[in-house]
């Protein structure tokens, strides 16, 4: 077996303070190592022919093809990030690989299971391992249960809770994720976005050693240091997790740091994958397009994605 190495991205970011990005400097984010070699040898995710149709509404509108067979995989301690412009289908894919949404065609396999044949029932055990955070963090918290109740929740949910040890659990697992746990006495509300996402993530080591997240985000301008705090903490866990991310987000300087590759999107299909480092790069696939300030482009003349 290969020894394990922890990489670099190629551009001398990791353990190199003199020659940190720019962004890293800013904003207090962590260099990203790479996915040991041995991880990125196993796809953790595995999407093959991806395909989501929507139906036309009325007589008049046609169905929509949000998905083109996309073909992806993402591996154990991996981000992959997906990019594109509005409407080229990124949101679709997350919830067809999510299973939120049954795709039209394709399969989807997760750490060998092939979800795209279970049921609902068969998949419901699996739910937890692929989560997806969401743009809104006030929205996937409870906005009558306090955060306590919140965190706690996993372990009532598996029968798990023990009422001598569980605050204790609850406390030590707020300061994991950097929250004091006085906090726990508050609703979602009286928190910040930040903090409510760094709640989101409650369930994390309790819930999965592997999972698979979706970042459903436009990445919205939270304070700097509260968003640089949240992605810490992702990154943190997927370290420590061998998490597999899927990243969607529309803020390219962020994608370029956070993720390992880019998977870009354009018109529902994948027409070019490369290294995050080569998203400016001369030639790269936004070399060509310059992004607009708040948006991302795809080059629309790029080949389909070949199939491994
Ligand atoms: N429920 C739906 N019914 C019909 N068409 C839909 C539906 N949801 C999305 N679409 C269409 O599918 C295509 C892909 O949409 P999707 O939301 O996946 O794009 P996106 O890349 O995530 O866009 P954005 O970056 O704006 O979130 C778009 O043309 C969109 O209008």
């Amino acid at each position: 077996m290969p020894h394990a190495r922890t990489g670099t991205h190629g551009d001398g970011r990791r353990g190199t303070p003199g020659v940190l990005p720019p962004l890293a400097r800013r904003t207090g984010l962590r260099p990203r190592p790479l996915p040991p070699e041995r991880c990125r040898m196993n796809a953790l995710l595995s999407v093959r022919d991806l395909t989501v149709r929507y139906p036309g509404h009325g007589r008049r509108s046609a169905p929509v093809l949000a998905v083109d067979r996309v073909s992806f995989d993402v591996a154990a301690g991996e981000t992959l990030a997906l990019i594109g412009a509005s409407g080229s289908g990124k949101s679709s894919t997350a919830a067809a690989v999510l299973m939120l949404r049954r795709p039209d065609g394709g399969r989807v396999r997760f750490y060998g299971r092939e979800l795209t044949a279970l049921d609902e029932k068969a998949l419901r055990p699996l739910r937890p391992s692929v989560q997806p955070v969401f743009q809104d963090p006030y929205g996937s918290l409870s906005p009558r249960l306090p955060v306590r109740e919140a965190v706690a929740e996993p372990l009532r949910v598996q029968g798990r809770w023990d009422p001598a040890s569980g605050p204790r659990r609850v406390a030590e697992l707020l300061e994991t994720v950097q929250l004091d746990p006085r906090l726990g006495e508050r609703l979602p509300h009286e928190l910040s976005g930040g903090q409510c996402q760094a709640c989101r993530h409650r369930g994390g080591p309790w819930r999965a050693s592997r999972a698979c997240l979706s970042w459903t985000s436009r990445c919205r301008p939270l304070d700097p240091s509260v968003r640089a705090g949240v992605l810490n903490l992702l990154t943190g866990l997927q370290e420590r997790l061998g998490l597999a991310y899927l990243f969607i987000c529309h803020d390219l300087p962020l994608v370029r740091h956070f993720a390992h590759r880019v998977a870009v999107m354009d018109n529902a299909r994948i027409v070019e994958t490369v290294p995050a480092s080569a998203l400016y790069a001369s030639g790269g696939p936004l070399a060509r397009k310059p992004p607009a300030a708040d948006s991302c482009t795809a080059p629309a003349e790029a080949a389909r994605q070949p199939m491994p």
